[in-house]
């Protein structure tokens, strides 16, 4: 979901007022999940005994022993297990993991969309369960894509009234650029349910990013966009980090997504955080330096195995004279091994080439084989 709007697919558009208050998305989460506007939200003189004094003062959101079990029993899931998190303003945290690693409830929570069973979740220093309508006010989400729009409405509409959202809501122009930047501007008066997936999801990303708020939660966010799409919403995200300093925190499976838009990686796996480093710093504690070999001849059976157990030889491509692998798991002094390796073959270098590091290969690392459905 977006942000402040009960949400569903194919719901009917907004007739009243806009409410400034998140609600839950339909869902078989219901006994789970915070329902409906937040009425209850106490003053704010509440608010400003609830807020929070944190301990680091550089924080915009925060996680504390964040802990959720769904269900009870031998039906029991601990979908996050106790969870913690400082994120910096004006960062881009991404948060990686297999299926069910707990990356969705954590964000949730963090919304205060879920309640947990233990553990608080803070944004801007209010707790969200508590000062729920404050704590909204910096945060704008998108949560499984385009389920967050009104399907009847067109696209302009639904930017025009997510923009109203805002404290300070976006102009004609700002929204014209931002249907615009996500490609939609020959569809800006066509109803959402006439849109196809990718379209959907760009609408909504549009309505997620026109309140201008401090802090955007987007997960998946590059689901059903085609590749140009792609790469002009990693820009898009950068630049709200690098010009307008806001704090962008992203689940997903598009590992090209988080090294081009992330500062940090924070990566989960069984409900619990199992790495979190700055983006650079995960890629060279994890380095094995990749290189694309090409050499004139060929290579003997036991060289190319030597070389697959010593060195992660693979791809292996075999032309009449010439020989082209790729060695991927190539640590420090065993790049000599590899030139020694080849010098004793009957084979010579034509070129060696490094690769780039893959943070895939990274994050399969952490988790043991990223889990059974990946
Ligand atoms: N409403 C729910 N009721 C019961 N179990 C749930 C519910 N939501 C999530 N779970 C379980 O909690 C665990 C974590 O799920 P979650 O959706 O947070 O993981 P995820 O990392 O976002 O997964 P994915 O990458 O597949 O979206 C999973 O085992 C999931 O089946």
């Amino acid at each position: 979901m977006t942000e402040s709007v009960k949400f569903g697919g194919d719901t009917d558009p907004p007739t009243g007022g806009p409410r400034d208050a998140p609600s839950a998305e339909p869902s078989d989460e219901q006994s789970d999940e915070r329902r409906g506007p937040i009425d209850d939200e106490v003053n704010s003189a509440t608010d400003a005994e609830t807020e929070h004094e944190s301990a680091q003062a550089n924080t915009i959101v925060e996680a504390r022993n964040l802990t959720k079990t769904y269900g009870s029993g031998a039906d029991a899931v601990t979908a996050v297990d106790g969870v913690d998190l400082d994120v910096e303003p004006g960062t881009a945290v991404g948060v990686l993991g297999p299926n069910g690693a707990g990356k969705t409830t954590t964000i949730k929570l963090l919304l205060g969309l879920v309640l947990p069973d233990s553990g608080e979740a803070l944004i801007d220093g209010v707790n969200v369960l508590d000062s729920p309508r404050r704590g909204y006010r910096a945060v704008a989400a998108m949560l499984e894509g385009a389920r967050n729009v009104y399907w009847r409405l067109t696209v302009r509409e639904n930017v025009r009234y997510f923009a109203r959202l805002g404290d300070r809501p976006a102009d004609t122009d700002r929204i014209d650029a931002l249907i615009e930047q996500v490609g939609l501007s020959d569809k800006a008066d066509t109803t959402v349910n006439e849109l196809s997936r990718g379209m959907k999801q760009k609408a909504s990303l549009a309505c997620t990013l026109v309140r201008d708020t401090p802090v955007v939660f987007l997960d998946e966010p590059t689901l059903g966009l085609d590749v140009e799409s792609s790469l002009e919403l990693r820009r898009e995200l950068r630049t709200l980090v690098d010009e307008e300093e806001r704090t962008v925190i992203l689940s997903s499976h598009d590992m090209d997504v988080i090294e081009a838009v992330c500062d940090r990686v924070v990566i989960m796996n069984d409900g619990r955080v199992v790495a979190d480093d700055p983006i650079d710093e995960l890629l060279s504690v994890f380095r094995t330096q990749a290189y694309r070999v090409r050499l004139d001849g060929t290579l003997s059976v036991e060289t190319k195995t030597a070389l697959e157990s010593d060195v992660g030889a693979t791809d292996w491509v075999e032309g009449g004279a010439t020989t082209r692998f790729d060695a991927r798991t190539v640590r420090g002094e065993q790049f000599h091994d590899l030139l020694a390796t080849i010098r004793d073959s009957r084979a010579t270098f034509r070129s060696v080439d490094l690769l780039e590091p893959d943070l895939e290969e990274i994050f399969l690392e952490i988790t043991d084989g990223g889990g059974e459905d990946r």
